[in-house]
C-alpha cells in the first residue's frame, strides 16, 4: 500500500521542558519504523495543556494526509492529565473496541492499567489512539494494535481492493495447511506458515539495536589476556642506565667550558665506563649510549670545537663552547618507564601498540585472534580466473571480504563458494564451524526461493537473533549464534555486503579480539554535504562518499549511483554518510547539511583545497 503517515505526540510537562527525557515518543517512532516499511513519521512534544494538545491534533487531522496519531502521556488521574479530554471533542466516531483491546492487554500486564483513561477514535480520516506515558506501556499498547493499523487505514480510506485482500487472507490463515512437500522449506516462511502473508517474519531492527545485540552475544576471546595486559608491570627500567640524549661529550658539570681532553669514545651498546673523570676530561658519546659512571651531563657536538687529533686520528682535545649543566641531555634510569610501573596506562587493543610496548619491556604475548571463514553463496558465481559463462557473474564478495579482513588486521582462515543448495549449505556450515569462530557469509538471506541461509541456520539449531535491519543497503542482514560460534549473513549485493561488514561484522570481530567497545566501530566524524537534493529513503541510508578538506572543514561528495549492486560506488569512498530515514518534514538531503559519517579508511581525506 501507499505510505502510512503517523504522527506521534508526546504529552508531558517534564518532557516538554527537557525533550531528552522523552523515552516513549522516540520509542514509538522506532516501533513504527521497525514495523512498517512504508511509514512516514512526524513527532512533536507538548506540555499537559488541553488547548495546545487540541490545536496540534486539529492541525494534523486537517492536513488530510496523516493516517494515524499516537499520543503518549496525560491519560492518568493526576489533575494535569487531560489528553482524553483534549482528544474527545475532536472525535467523530469512537472506537471503543480498540480502547477495550488495549485495556485488556494492558490489564494482563498490570492492574495499574485500570488507571489509564486513554481513548481511541476516528477524527475525519485520522485514527487517534491515546497511549499512557511510560515507555513500557507504549511498547505493550503498540503491540496490540500493530497488525490492525494497516487494515484500519484501508477501511477508513475506503480502499476496497486492499480490504478484500486482507479479508481473504484472514480466511485462508484459518484453513488447515493443504499441501505438504517433501522437506519443503520456505526460506521466507512467515508466522502464518503459508504463503498468504508474503512479508518477511523478521522485524526490522534499528542499526544501533542490531549492533548492541551482536555485542551482547559475542564473547571476548582473550579476556584473561586483556586483564593481564592491563595489570602488567614493567620488569625493566627504560632506559636501564643513564643514557645520552645527544651525540656529544659526557663530562662533569662541576668543570667549566673550555678545553678538555677526550679520553675515548662510548657507543650505544657499550658497557658503563667506570673511569674516574677529572673536570678537564670528557668522553665522546653517542645518542643512546650509557653515561660514564662519573659524568653527569652531555654537551652536544654542535656546541664544541675539535682542537686536536692524536697520531691514530682519534679526537684528543676539544673546546667546550657552553657551560655544562648537571643533567643536561641525560635521560635518567627508568625515565620513560620505571621497573614496577604499569606498562599500559590504559588498555589499547591495537596490536601495533600492545605488541611494541611488550617488546620494549622484553615480553611477548600471543593473543588468540578470532578465526574467521568467508563463504560466498550463489549458483551464479564464477571465480575471477574462470572464463565468462552464460547466466554467470564474477564473484566479487569473496575477494572484497578477504581484503577487508586483511585491511583491518584479521586473517581469513579459509574461504568457500557455495551454490544455492540447502543441504550443501547446511553441511558446509557445520563443517566450517568446527574450526571457525566466525563465519562471514554473503548472499541467500532475503526472500528468494533459493535464499537458504536462514533455513540452514535453523536446521543447525542456531539462534537467529535478527534477520532484517532498518538500513539501506543491507536490509536482510542476518545474525545468528550457537554457543561461541557466530554467523554473519551479509546480503549478497556487493555494496550491501561491504556496508554491513563495516557496521556489524568488523565491530564483532574486534570485540571478540578484546578491543574496547568504543573502538570497535569505525570512527564517526561530521561532514558537510556537497551534493544537492538527494532524495531520502524510508530507511536510514549509508552512502559512499569521498571527503575533501576545504579550508579546514570536511566536506563529502556522494559517489554516483548508490544502488547496492554497483560496486563502483566504493571507489574513492572515504566514508559512509549516515543519511537519516525520510520523514514528512524532511524528504531530501541538501547541500550544506551536516551529517555523521563512518570513516572507512585510515587515509580518509582524498583532497585538500
Ligand atoms: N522480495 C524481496 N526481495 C528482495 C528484498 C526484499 O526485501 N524483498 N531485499 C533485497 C535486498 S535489500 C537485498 S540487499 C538483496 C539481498 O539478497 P540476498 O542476500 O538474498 O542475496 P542473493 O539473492 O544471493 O544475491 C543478491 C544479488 O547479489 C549478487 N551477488 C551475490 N553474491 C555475490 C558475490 N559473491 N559477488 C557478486 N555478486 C553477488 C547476486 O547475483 C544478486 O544479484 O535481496 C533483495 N531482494
Ligand atoms: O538493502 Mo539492499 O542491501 O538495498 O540492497
Ligand atoms: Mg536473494
Amino acid at each position: 500500500m501507499d505510505a502510512i503517515t503517523f504522527a506521534v505526540l508526546t504529552i508531558s510537562d517534564s518532557c516538554y521542558e527537557e525533550p531528552a527525557k522523552d523515552r516513549s515518543g522516540p520509542r514509538l517512532v522506532t516501533l513504527i519504523g521497525e514495523s512498517f516499511d512504508n511509514a512516514d513519521v512526524i513527532a512533536s512534544v507538548l506540555p499537559d495543556e488541553r488547548d495546545l494538545i487540541q490545536r496540534e491534533l486539529r492541525k494534523w487531522i486537517d492536513r488530510g494526509d496523516v493516517h494515524i496519531i499516537l499520543t503518549t502521556g496525560g491519560t492518568g488521574f493526576a489533575p494535569r492529565d487531560v489528553t482524553p479530554e483534549a482528544t474527545r471533542p475532536l472525535i467523530d466516531r469512537e472506537c471503543n473496541q480498540l480502547t477495550l483491546a488495549i485495556a485488556m492487554a494492558s490489564l494482563q500486564k498490570t492492574k495499574f492499567a485500570a488507571l489509564s483513561r486513554g481513548i481511541c477514535g476516528i477524527a475525519g480520516n485520522t485514527l487517534i489512539l491515546n497511549f499512557p506515558g511510560s515507555e513500557k506501556a507504549v511498547i505493550e499498547c503498540f503491540d496490540v494494535v500493530r497488525d490492525l493499523l494497516p487494515h484500519a487505514v484501508h477501511l477508513m480510506r475506503n480502499n476496497l481492493r486492499l480490504v478484500q485482500r486482507t479479508h481473504a487472507a484472514l480466511q485462508q490463515t484459518n484453513q488447515p495447511e493443504q499441501r505438504q512437500h517433501h522437506r519443503h522449506v520456505c526460506p521466507h516462511k512467515t508466522g502464518a506458515g503459508n504463503d498468504t502473508d508474503r512479508n518477511s517474519p523478521y522485524p526490522m531492527l534499528p542499526v544501533q539495536q542490531a549492533l548492541d545485540t551482536i555485542l551482547s552475544i559475542v564473547q571476548r576471546l582473550n579476556y584473561k589476556d586483556v586483564q593481564q595486559l592491563e595489570a602488567l608491570v614493567s620488569p625493566v627500567n627504560i632506559p636501564p642506565f643513564r643514557a645520552s640524549i645527544k651525540d656529544g661529550y659526557a663530562m662533569k658539570s662541576t668543570g667549566f667550558s673550555g678545553t678538555k681532553r677526550v679520553l675515548g669514545c662510548i657507543a650505544a651498546g657499550d658497557k658503563i665506563v667506570e673511569h674516574h673523570l677529572q673536570e678537564d676530561e670528557c668522553f665522546k658519546i653517542n645518542t643512546g649510549a650509557p653515561l660514564p659512571l662519573h659524568a653527569d651531563c652531555v654537551v652536544q657536538v654542535e656546541d664544541t670545537k675539535l682542537l686536536q687529533r692524536d697520531k691514530y686520528g682519534d679526537e684528543s682535545l676539544v673546546d667546550i663552547l657552553v657551560e655544562p649543566k648537571a643533567g643536561q641531555d641525560v635521560r635518567p634510569v627508568g625515565h620513560d618507564l620505571a621497573r614496577g610501573e604499569r606498562v599500559f596506562p590504559a588498555y589499547d587493543a591495537s596490536p601495533v601498540v600492545s605488541n611494541s610496548l611488550l617488546a620494549s619491556v622484553g615480553s611477548q604475548l600471543s593473543q588468540r585472534k578470532p578465526t574467521v571463514t568467508i563463504i560466498s553463496t550463489g549458483s551464479e558465481l564464477l571465480a575471477p580466473n574462470q572464463p565468462a559463462a552464460d547466466g554467470k557473474i564474477y564473484d566479487s564478495n569473496t575477494t572484497m571480504l578477504e581484503e577487508l579482513l586483511a585491511y583491518f588486521g584479521f586473517d581469513c582462515l579459509q574461504h568457500r563458494v557455495l551454490s544455492d543448495d540447502l543441504d550443501n549449505i547446511e553441511q558446509t556450515l557445520s563443517e566450517l564451524f568446527k574450526t571457525a569462530d566466525f563465519i562471514i557469509c554473503s548472499g541467500g538471506v532475503s526472500m528468494g526461493d533459493k535464499d537458504f541461509i536462514k533455513p540452514a541456520l535453523q536446521a543447525l539449531n542456531f539462534k537467529l537473533h535478527f534477520g532484517r535491519v532498518n538500513m539501506k543497503p543491507g536490509k536482510p542482514m542476518t545474525f545468528a549464534s550457537k554457543d561461541c560460534k557466530y554467523f554473519f549473513g551479509l546480503p549478497g549485493n556487493p555494496v550491501s555486503a561491504f556496508v554491513t561488514f563495516h557496521l556489524f561484522a568488523l565491530p564483532a570481530i574486534r570485540w571478540a579480539a578484546g578491543w574496547p567497545r568504543a573502538k570497535c566501530s569505525l570512527p564517526v566524524i561530521n561532514v558537510t554535504l556537497l551534493n544537492d537534493a538527494i532524495d531520502l529513503d524510508g530507511r536510514p541510508e549509508y552512502v559512499r562518499a569521498a571527503v575533501s578538506s576545504i579550508k579546514g572543514q570536511l566536506h563529502a561528495s556522494v559517489n554516483g549511483d548508490q544502488i547496492s549492486s554497483r560496486l563502483q560506488s566504493i571507489v574513492g569512498a572515504d566514508v559512509l554518510i549516515h543519511l537519516p530515514g525520510r520523514t514528512a518534514d524532511k524528504t531530501q538531503a541538501r547541500s550544506g547539511d551536516v551529517y555523521s559519517a563512518s570513516v572507512l579508511r585510515y587515509d580518509f581525506i582524498s583532497k585538500y583545497e
